[in-house]
């Protein structure tokens, strides 16, 4: 830690603290995750082993780079690259919701992102606006993978137990309790994510686990009585919705991401040929 500097706190977790560093010799800017002390708390010990681990074999320009890791008196130090803000604070910054380009540019790299991990046989278990880090240029970087887990095969008959992410973007299968729940709950978040980029409101900001179901369940009974918008050309090409006052591309939100069924979800790597990326006249790649 000598060799760093320390410029401030930019992050609390429940697991420790993040902080901005200036390495000495270079001048490199880091964020240094801090663990608690993982020699007593098993907790923090397998969520610190877990996020070096998968972060070592994760590799990715849309996400957050593992710079040195090391252990000093019963605490773990991840070194990454500093980013300088989150979705978090865009959306604090609008709260009215960013413009459609913007949100599709940031939804086309966390999408790239998910697919990575998801080809990886990875599943991220906590998308939420704080986790999508943005860098100068817009680049996106999806960090926190502490509760990140690789999916075991069907036939392992493996069972997931230690789910505890954020309740706002838990997936329906999640709130009632399925231990053998996969990828599609990443999706569900991303579903989510985009909902709130183009509002600046939490699309389900249930106050406890019951009032979530409650939110998500009030939604979709809503659905029969949604208009669909012709008079916004660029819009209504991509087939758009109003729910309450709330725009929403219809094809993520009826089809792909928010499907309660996890089977019915798209795949990240199919939505990442959704018409809102690949039309001409968005066309982002
Ligand atoms: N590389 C980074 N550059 C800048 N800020 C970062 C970086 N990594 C993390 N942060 C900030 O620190 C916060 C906490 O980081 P992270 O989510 O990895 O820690 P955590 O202890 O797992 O938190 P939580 O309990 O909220 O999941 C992030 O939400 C982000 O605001």
């Amino acid at each position: 830690m000598e060799r760093y500097e320390s410029l401030g706190l930019v992050g609390e977790g429940s697991y420790g603290t993040v902080l901005k560093c200036r390495h000495r010799e270079s001048g490199r800017l880091v964020a240094i995750k801090k663990f608690m002390d993982s020699d007593d708390d098993k907790t923090v010990k397998k969520i610190a082993l877990r996020e070096i681990k998968l972060l070592r074999q994760l590799r990715h320009d849309n996400l957050v780079n593992l710079l040195e890791v090391w252990k000093r008196r019963r605490r773990w130090y991840l070194v990454f690259e500093f980013v300088e803000r989150t979705l978090l604070d865009d959306l604090e910054k609008n709260p009215n919701g960013l413009d459609l380009n913007t949100s599709r540019q940031y939804l086309y790299q966390i999408l790239r992102a998910v697919a990575f991990c998801h080809q990886q046989n990875i599943i991220h278990r906590d998308i939420k606006p704080e986790n999508i880090l943005i860098s100068q240029g817009d680049l996106i970087k999806l960090c926190d993978f502490g509760f990140a887990r690789t999916m075991t095969m069907p036939t392992d008959g493996g069972v997931y137990t230690d789910y505890v992410a954020t309740r706002w973007y838990r997936a329906p299968e999640l709130l009632v309790g399925d231990t053998k729940y996969g990828k599609p709950v990443d999706v569900w978040a991303v579903g989510c994510l985009l909902l709130e980029m183009l509002t600046g409101q939490p699309l389900f900001p249930g106050d406890s686990d019951l009032d979530q179901i409650f939110h998500i369940v009030r939604c979709f009974g809503k659905q029969i009585s949604l208009v669909k918008i012709s008079k916004i050309s660029t819009l209504s090409t991509l087939n758009v919705i109003v729910l309450n006052n709330t725009v929403i591309p219809w094809c993520f939100h009826s089809q792909n991401c928010l499907q309660m069924d996890p089977e019915s979800r798209a795949h990240c790597s199919e939505l990442l040929d959704h018409p809102l990326f690949t039309q001409d006249s968005f066309n982002i790649r």
